[in-house]
């Protein structure tokens, strides 16, 4: 067993509908394989259409599950309906949303225009509480205990600069988690979130560590697990969020990174210190303990 093994029982999913954002590739693609793989039906939306049917096809051959593929800008609350409608006219109603659609780029925050901040906030913000209020209503009005799992990341608790607009929107979303993990409670509705620290995808590394910086970057050095993510870790997770294993977790965000964002601890620079210097400074502290000690 290790960690890039699929982790819950084969049926841990099936009879379950799950609709999941930008499920055509990186992580979205990486979950719906392995939703499909535990018996779910799975709804792929983003923008494009032909990366979608591609995925799609790609994703019913690997596992032999049922999957439709709807084009959706998820900042358009008329096309996520029309997802909706779709998803239940052929699978009979939705059980699950993973608000895994997002938008970034890094830049100094100066050089951005209104419309850049925009664009991110509104992907990755309004296309989350759309969809969720959409489905809600649904799962409301019918009675169904849906589960919503939105794919955050680790700077939304820390910020983040470079990467304003995300931080902004990412943090909305994990408000949105809890206060509404607290609100749907009385209908059964359970809302998680995820924050990833590194998995390689080809969205995120274009736009965030273009080659200029690709190079300069040694992500094994910064992470202390060091190593980056394997898919199959987050996706395992996702779908024991999305299962009812998890029936009593709701509100919470679950951290998937290696330890990154312990970074900021005060005194981990003491990595550095080599065993020599350890026992250097172990006799200082010893002998400011005992001038303290004769002193008092
Ligand atoms: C390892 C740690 C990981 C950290 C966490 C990761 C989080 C992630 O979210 S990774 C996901 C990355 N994937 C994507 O971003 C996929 C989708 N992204 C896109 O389609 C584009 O990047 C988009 C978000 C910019 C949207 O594209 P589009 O709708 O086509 O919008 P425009 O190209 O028209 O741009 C709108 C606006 O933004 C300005 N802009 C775009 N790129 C930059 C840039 N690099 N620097 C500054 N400004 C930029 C663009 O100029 C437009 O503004 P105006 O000029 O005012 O029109
Ligand atoms: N990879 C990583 O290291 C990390 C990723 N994350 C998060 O994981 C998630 C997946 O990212 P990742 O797989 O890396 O990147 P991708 O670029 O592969 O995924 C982003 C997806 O969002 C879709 N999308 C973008 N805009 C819209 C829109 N307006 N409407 C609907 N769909 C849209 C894209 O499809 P299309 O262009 O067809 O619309 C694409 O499928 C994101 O939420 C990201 O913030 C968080 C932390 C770390």
């Amino acid at each position: 067993m290790n960690h890039t093994q699929g982790m819950l029982r084969d049926d841990a999913l099936r009879g379950k509908t799950i609709i999941v954002t930008g499920g055509g590739t990186g992580l979205g693609k990486s979950m719906a394989t392995y939703f499909l793989k535990l018996g779910a039906n799975v709804v792929i939306c983003s923008r494009r259409k032909d990366v979608l049917d591609e995925a799609a096809l790609d994703l019913e051959q690997t596992t032999g599950g049922s999957v439709l593929a709807v084009a959706c800008d998820v900042r358009k609350p008329e096309q996520i309906e029309q997802v909706i409608a779709e998803a239940i006219a052929r699978f009979g109603a939705v059980h699950g949303l993973v608000n895994n659609s997002a938008g970034n780029f890094i830049s100094p925050t100066e050089r951005l225009s209104y419309k850049a901040i925009d664009v991110i906030v509104d992907i990755v913000l309004r296309g989350t509480y759309y969809f969720t209020l959409a489905l809600g209503k649904y799962w409301i009005e019918k009675e169904i205990k849906g589960t919503v799992l939105n794919i955050s990341t680790t700077y939304a608790w820390t910020g983040s600069g470079w990467v304003v607009p995300s931080a902004m929107a990412k943090a909305g979303v994990l408000a949105m988690t809890k206060s509404l993990a607290f609100e749907w409670a009385t209908h059964g509705i359970r809302l998680n979130a995820i924050a990833p620290g590194p998995f390689p995808t080809k969205g995120a590394w274009d736009r965030l560590f273009p080659a200029e910086l690709a190079e300069k970057f040694a992500f094994e050095n910064r992470i202390p697990l060091k190593r980056v993510g394997d898919h199959q870790e987050l996706a395992n997770l996702a779908a024991y969020l999305m299962s009812d294993f998890s029936a009593y977790v709701t509100g919470e965000v679950i951290t998937l990174d290696g330890g990154e964002v312990l970074a900021a601890g005060q005194f981990n620079f003491l990595n550095e210190v080599t065993g020599e210097q350890w026992d250097t400074i172990e006799g200082q502290i010893k002998n400011a303990n005992r001038s303290s000690k004769k002193e008092s």
